[in-house]
């Protein structure tokens, strides 16, 4: 355990206290004195730290010190410490330190590239690296938005150039000995986390990536400090803690099980930290980065619209470093602690636009809530205000210190240039413009511990270094005293003189005054003469005016008279010249009238001729007019001879399509009896094939017939079909053969003809007829005697018509 007089700094979330340590002692100086420039070296010189030497004995006379600041312009706060007894002799207030803010602007994402339109304009620009200009589309016309900054870093600066600017003042801060915060603020995906962590994935021992964030970097520059320190016998401890406040509830993120803390507002060593919050030991910034890659892997992340690794916690890495320094000539020895807090607030964002719901609703719900509590702080600290309302969110009770309270602390406000944030990115320079304005107040914390002789030593030296100082310090100023108060003096002298030159002036100033009055009267009197003067040439004016105008009008006049008299001598001249002229006229007319008479004549005579002419014009006219009525007349004719043709077509067209439907019914009609017929037809060809069928049978009948009467014809006796019997019997079954061969007889007709045609008339009978009677005939002749056995059968040629067989049965 380390000794310690002045308690053992706060822990990772505590804020140590030794700022406000009463005493010092000498080696306290001595060793703050050893390192003078790390506070002067602070870069670029864009931080100056005023000069603030408050002692026991300053404190009362803190109003005069702050007059003599100026007078001691080579003294920066550390230096003070050093040289002046610093932040271990002072226990007034601190210098006030202005929060430093940069702003960072984005590329645009890919995102917003594919999406085009206003979310693929940029309506952000940097200018001259120290303002930034923000161009709503919604308010064309008017004035750009601009704010200035510490630094404003554009798209194309990298995560080296951020960090020169930024983190590498911080750790000069840390080793001095000062609390330091960065926060990075902003909308969500506006890139917070690139800006404060980056990418430590691709870190590797001992290397650093390109697009490693603050963090490491700062660390890797801590350690580089601490190692060349350490040689020069300093030791130095680094302990790290990580926490996230997600949802309003505080988690270990380098101890996931430790989850629900709770802050304490500790003493005034601590000041405000996180109780159960694991501490870790760091010996180099690979351990920071292991630290770093494991808590982040433990984040609340989600994924959203706006980003596909959007932070859902607010996350605060802290770094407690001591630095242990013994003095070898007093013994004792000097702590110097600086606790270091990097912030990633998770990004506000409008619900509407990110479509958050469950989980990521309450979320973004929680996230607005205490980034609005942070926004409420800002203007409480900037407006000065008696209450601010640290303890309204868990974040702004953990950053009390960081905000408005000892720390020296930076802003940088992540920004999208896309036309679609515009709104979100003019709030976040708002807001980052308010922090601008609040100061903290930082002082070196350090304390000394020791054994109680050493101590005791130190003590006095001190205590002499403070007579000594304030001896110093009440001789000029006894010194400035008595020359105030001859100025004084001489000014009261002054001030005598001035009174009496004063009286004087006042009597000088009374004459003056009623002479004034005179003046005034008389200058009233002389105004109105002016005026009515002014009056009265106005009025000249007028008439002159009206003068002028007349002279011109009658000018006029007599320039148009002179133009008349000049054309009428010329009119006079033309009439002497006309009369001239008729004169010689008359003698020539009366010349010419002889020849005008004669002509006169002729034309009289081409006169009655043109009359003549004239009149047979008129008969032919008149012949005209009257062929033209004839005409007219024969027009009207044809026109009303056409009117009726053309009704009588049109009476023709009706009948004719009445015509036309008669026709059409009669034509159904006929298709109707077609139809029947063709019916009708139908059936007699059916009839007529079944009589094909018997004609058929008849004709084997009329063959077998044939074969009889061929028989017949050659032998005489009886058929071997009648058994050469000549019964009764036998001729009775011949008769019927022969009865049975005319009745095919009567159907000779359709026989000799094939098919159902009718023979014409006189057509000559068939063969088969023929063949028939000749069989009938045998037949007859043979069965039945008969007076008249000859049947007469008709020629192929024959002209006599067959007897009906009816007659022959
Ligand atoms: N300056 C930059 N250059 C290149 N890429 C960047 C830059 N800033 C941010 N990005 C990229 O934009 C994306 C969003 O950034 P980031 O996650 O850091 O936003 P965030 O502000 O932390 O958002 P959230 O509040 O939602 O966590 C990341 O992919 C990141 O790499």
């Amino acid at each position: 355990m380390r000794p310690s007089v002045a308690g053992t700094p706060g822990g990772c979330a505590g804020t140590p206290g030794a700022g406000r340590t009463p005493a010092r002692s000498r080696s306290i100086l001595a060793g703050a004195a050893s390192r003078p420039r790390l506070a002067a070296r602070a870069p670029g010189g864009i931080h100056s730290e005023p000069c603030s030497p408050r002692g026991r004995a300053g404190a009362s006379l803190a109003d005069s010190c702050d007059g003599l600041e100026a007078a001691l312009p080579a003294l920066s706060l550390y230096d003070d410490a050093c040289s002046s007894g610093g932040p271990g002799t002072g226990t007034g207030a601190p210098a006030a330190d202005a929060i430093r803010v940069f702003v960072r602007v984005r590329p645009l994402s890919a995102r917003e590239q594919a999406a085009g339109g206003a979310a693929a304009r940029a309506c952000v620009s940097v200018a001259q690296e120290r303002a930034v200009v923000l161009a709503d589309p919604a308010k064309a016309g008017q004035e750009p938005f601009v704010a200035s900054f510490d630094h404003v870093f554009g798209p194309e600066a990298g995560q080296e150039e951020l960090y020169a600017a930024v983190g590498s003042q911080m750790v000069d801060n840390c080793m001095a000995g000062f609390n330091s915060s960065i926060f990075v603020y902003g909308q969500t995906g506006a890139g917070k986390t690139h800006t404060i962590t980056g990418d430590v994935s691709r870190a590797e021992d001992g290397a650093l990536a390109e697009q490693c964030g603050l963090t490491l970097r700062v660390f890797r520059q801590l350690f580089d400090r601490i190692t060349g320190e350490e040689r020069d016998g300093v030791r130095y401890t680094v302990k790290c803690c990580y926490a996230e406040i997600y949802n309003e509830e505080i988690t270990d993120l380098l101890n996931p099980g430790g989850c629900g803390l709770a802050i304490r507002d500790g003493d005034a060593h601590r000041g405000v930290f996180v109780e159960h919050l694991s501490e870790h030991m760091a010996v180099n910034a690979d351990d920071v980065m292991r630290l770093i890659q494991k808590g982040s892997a433990n984040r609340h992340t989600a994924a959203t619209r706006m980003n596909e690794r959007s932070s859902r916690s607010h996350s605060v890495f802290t770094a407690v470093v001591e630095a242990h320094e013994r003095q070898p000539d007093s013994g004792v020895t000097n702590v110097r602690f600086a606790k270091l807090n990097l912030i990633d607030l998770a990004g506000g964002e409008r619900v509407g636009k990110s479509g958050a719901t469950g989980d990521q609703l309450t979320e973004a719900k929680s996230i607005n809530k205490s980034l609005t509590t942070l926004g409420r702080v800002v203007t409480a600290l900037t407006e000065g205000k008696s209450h601010v309302p640290y303890r309204d969110s868990r974040l702004t009770f953990l950053l009390k210190e960081s905000l408005g309270g000892n720390s020296k602390t930076s802003l940088v406000a992540c920004v999208s240039p896309s036309e679609e944030s515009v709104q979100e990115t003019f709030s976040t320079l708002v807001f980052a413009a308010g922090a601008k304005k609040i100061r903290n107040r930082a002082v070196v914390n350090q304390d000394t511990v020791g054994d109680v002789k050493a101590l005791q030593l130190e003590n006095a030296r001190l205590q002499r270094e403070l007579a000594k100082r304030e001896d110093v310090l009440a001789a000029e100023l006894r010194q400035q005293l008595t020359l105030a108060q001859a100025a004084a003096a001489a000014a009261e002298q002054r001030a005598s003189a001035a009174e009496e030159r004063s009286q004087q002036l006042e009597v000088v100033l009374n004459e003056n005054h009623v002479a004034l009055q005179q003046r005034n009267a008389e200058l009233a009197l002389v105004t109105k003469e002016v005026e009515e003067t002014k009056a009265t040439c106005q009025l000249l004016q007028k008439d002159r005016e009206q003068l002028i105008d007349h002279n011109a009008a009658l000018a006029e006049r007599v320039e148009q008279l002179s133009g008349c008299l000049e054309r009428s001598e010329q009119a006079m001249r033309r009439l002497q010249q006309d009369v001239v002229a008729a004169a010689e006229h008359r003698a020539a007319a009366a010349a010419g009238q002889q020849a005008a008479e004669e002509e006169a004549r002729g034309v009289h005579a081409e006169l009655e001729r043109v009359g003549a002419e004239l009149a047979q014009a008129k008969a032919a006219a008149e012949e005209g007019e009257r062929k033209e009525k004839a005409l007219r007349r024969e027009v009207e004719q044809l026109l009303s001879d056409l009117r009726k043709q053309q009704r009588e077509a049109a009476d023709s067209l009706e009948l004719a399509a009445a015509r036309e439907g008669r026709l059409r019914q009669e034509l159904a009609q006929l298709s109707e009896v077609a139809a029947s017929r063709a019916a009708q037809l139908q059936e007699a060809e059916s009839r007529l094939a079944a009589e094909t069928v018997a004609t058929t049978k008849y004709r084997r009948m009329v063959g077998e017939i044939g074969k009889l009467i061929d028989w017949a014809q050659s032998t005489s006796p009886l058929p071997p079909t009648l058994g050469g019997r000549t019964s009764p019997a036998g001729y009775s079954s011949l008769l019927g053969y022969g009865r049975r061969a005319h009745g095919l007889l009567r159907l000779e007709p359709l026989l000799s003809f094939g098919g159902g045609e009718k023979a014409p008339a006189g057509t000559p009978i068939s063969p088969l007829g023929d063949a028939s009677n000749q069989a009938r005939a045998l037949l007859g002749s043979r069965a039945v005697p008969s007076p008249k056995p000859q049947v007469q059968v008709a020629s192929p040629s024959g002209r006599s018509p067959a007897p009906s067989p009816s007659k022959v049965w």
